[in-house]
């Protein structure tokens, strides 16, 4: 009975006070009901190792994906690493496992996700469960449970607890209609994929949630994201990565679309310092909720010209994936991203040679010319 008293007075504290001046809130129904598993949790609850007012108690969702682990190991350096909680529905590796908390977690199962977030103390979430545009398309059904029905999942639990959140958007949140050269944070956004619609329906519901509860909701749409260190998980930005490897491998690199097909890209740690940066910020410094954040943007054939300057012998060759082609033409080509630069000082570190001398001195660009000499 207890927690049905704290829920309770929890749920008549929301009623009178929404949290930005607005009309009384009317919570959701479904945050009435407790959970029997939590009931338990709660009733074994023991007294915490940790000041809870030192640091954010962090969940990342989907974290062991191409973002997730160098996520974590960002805000671990930043706020422990027993505050940071990484989650998933998938195995992780040894060098993951044993290297801070990991979680099974499914976004789909709100019991349970709601339980993680109670009896983890979770006070800041990072949203990165998803279908990714060229996987999405390939499985709309499971796009839309995963990145709609689990992002409302995120949506309740992260209102009824009053966690922080953020949830990344992307490129793909805007349309063939949208101004592409460049597209400013507010303006027309009908994408052509279930995976631009969900991200679009995140901002919008994110943002709502934020003005109707309250909810400390935060978002930047990320350009296509390179890391040396982890594989994408199947979007239609994957050729930037794909190259490295390949022409490290075997000098030869089949790209999957056109020559001339100019998106934005970023690097990895460029879009996790923004992440954290944005989550850091002071509330009354963020004019907007939903940010664009950009470094670069180039094409196959330009971003080919860079990284023959480390591997000369590189032969590049075009086999155009024609729904990969058709989301591409559907995204912006540059990103206009001043708003970020004034609100919270966002500045990328890294351009495309950066990016290029990063990644091969991290993957190592002589191993393969050794194989060749
Ligand atoms: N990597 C990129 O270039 C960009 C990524 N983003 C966003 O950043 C976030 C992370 O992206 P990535 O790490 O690249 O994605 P990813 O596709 O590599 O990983 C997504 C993760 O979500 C997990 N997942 C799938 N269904 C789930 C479920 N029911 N419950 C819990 N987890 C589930 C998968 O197991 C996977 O590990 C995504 O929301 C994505 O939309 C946005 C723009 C660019
Ligand atoms: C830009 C993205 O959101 C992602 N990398 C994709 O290509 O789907």
């Amino acid at each position: 009975m207890a927690v049905a008293k704290n829920l309770s007075r929890t749920v008549s504290q929301l009623l009178q006070t929404s949290g930005c001046g607005c009309q009384a809130s009317i919570v959701p129904v479904r945050w009435i009901g407790v959970s029997p598993r939590q009931v338990t949790s709660d009733v074994s609850f023991h007294s915490v190792s940790f000041s809870e007012t030192d640091h954010p108690r962090v969940l990342i969702t989907g974290g062991l994906g191409q973002l997730g682990v160098g996520l974590a190991k960002l805000l671990r350096k930043r706020f422990g690493k027993n505050n940071v909680i990484l989650s998933d529905i998938r195995k992780p590796p040894d060098h993951v496992f044993y290297n801070g908390p990991f979680i099974y977690s499914d976004i789909l199962d709100y019991k349970n996700l709601r339980e993680i977030v109670v009896n983890n103390r979770i006070t800041w979430l990072f949203h990165y469960s998803a279908l990714l545009s060229a996987i999405g398309e390939a499985n709309v059904p499971l796009a839309r449970a995963v990145n709609i029905t689990g992002l409302h999942n995120i949506l309740d639990i992260a209102a009824e607890h009053s966690l922080r959140l953020f949830v990344p958007s992307t490129i793909g949140a805007f349309g063939p209609t949208s101004p592409r050269n460049s597209t400013p944070d507010l303006c027309i956004q009908r994408p052509r994929t279930i995976y631009g619609v969900s991200k679009v329906h995140a901002e919008l519901m994110g943002e709502y949630y934020h003005y109707r509860y309250g909810l400390d909701f935060r978002c930047l749409r990320y350009p296509g994201i390179i890391s040396a260190d982890s594989q994408p998980g199947g979007g239609t930005t994957d050729y930037a990565v794909q190259i490295f490897h390949d022409a490290i491998k075997s000098g030869k690199f089949q790209c999957n679309l056109k020559p001339d097909t100019c998106l934005p890209m970023m690097y990895i740690d460029d879009c996790l310092k923004a992440t954290l940066d944005v989550m850091e910020a002071p509330a009354a410094a963020l004019s907007m909720r939903t940010y664009n954040i950009n470094a670069m943007s180039f094409s196959p054939e330009e971003l080919a010209q860079e990284v023959k300057k480390h591997i000369p012998e590189l032969q590049v060759t075009y086999n155009v994936d024609a729904a990969r082609q058709a989301i591409a033409d559907s995204w912006p080509m540059n990103f206009d991203d001043s708003n970020a630069r004034r609100d919270w000082g966002w500045k990328h570190d890294f351009d495309l040679s950066e990016l290029v001398t990063t990644m091969f001195n991290i993957l190592g660009s002589d191993s393969r010319v050794a194989q060749i000499n």
